[in-house]
């Protein structure tokens, strides 16, 4: 039998780059919520069974309205989020409980999520315990070094190698669970948080493999203010196709 899969949307912070007084998820992109949007996705997507908004703290009655508003029925808890995203990561994962499942993290601001991934996740998910999203890098890439005058490019890394990752990001419950307890109960992690979850899994559960999952130049992060225009545009141009 298939396992129960629930996707979890990461909808925690507060937009700080985007520089707005809303969330940039509450903001509107292509005449929907940035965060509608992404539920959107995930309820239409057959293979989903259940969904978990995080939600920045102050803002859990809008997210509720919309949710209610949207008829997303695999909506089933609405919950604040932590201080970061690791943080809001651990919450969900509180949230779920210890009845073993699909955990399919999602970043609520890659509004432009295709359904494929989805449906390539939950598949991989069979026969791994992490599926990562990423695609290839087509800029070179090079570790900045300390020069004379400020930064100097250091190492040049090796294209061929790199990927980029994305979301969802995609593990069996008790996986990530014990990656993160183990995270917590390390005094460095906090220092030196993870910028991921497969972070956390690389760093404190070494040996499972994180198979990867082709992502999609479209499924891009809502990060910068530019970043809005061109979700609308990729969303418009999705809707003349
Ligand atoms: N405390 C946090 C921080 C982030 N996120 C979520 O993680 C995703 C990726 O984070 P990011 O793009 O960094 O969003 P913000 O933290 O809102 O942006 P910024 O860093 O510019 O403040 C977003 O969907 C965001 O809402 C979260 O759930 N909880
Ligand atoms: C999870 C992520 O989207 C993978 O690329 C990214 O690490 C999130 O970074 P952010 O700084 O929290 O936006």
């Amino acid at each position: 039998m298939d396992s129960r899969s629930v996707g979890v949307l990461l909808a925690g912070g507060v937009g700080q780059r985007v520089g707005l007084a809303l969330p940039k998820q509450l903001v509107e992109v292509a005449g929907r919520t940035i965060l509608e949007h992404s539920l959107a996705v995930f309820e239409g997507a057959p293979e989903i069974d259940e969904i978990v908004v995080l939600m920045t703290p102050g803002h859990t009655a809008r997210a509720r309205e919309i949710v209610e508003r949207g008829g997303y029925r695999k909506v089933s808890k609405i919950v604040e989020g932590g201080a970061s995203r690791t943080e809001s990561t651990w919450r969900a994962l509180q949230a779920l409980g210890t009845e073993e499942c699909d955990v399919l993290l999602h970043d609520a601001v890659r509004p432009l999520l295709e359904p494929r991934i989805i449906t390539e996740c939950v598949a991989a998910l069979r026969t791994h315990r992490a599926v990562n999203v990423a695609i290839p890098s087509s800029d070179t890439v090079f570790v900045a070094a300390p020069g004379p005058g400020g930064e100097v490019v250091g190492e040049v890394l090796d294209r061929a190698l790199l990927r980029r990752s994305q979301t969802p990001q995609c593990f069996k419950l008790s996986v990530i669970r014990e990656a993160y307890e183990r995270a917590l109960a390390d005094p460095e992690f906090a220092g030196r948080p993870a910028t991921d979850d497969c972070g956390v899994v690389l760093r404190y559960l070494p040996e499972v493999p994180i198979h990867l999952v082709a992502g999609s130049e479209r499924n891009i992060k809502v990060t910068h203010p530019a970043d809005l225009r061109i979700a609308e545009l990729l969303f418009k141009l999705a809707a003349e196709a």
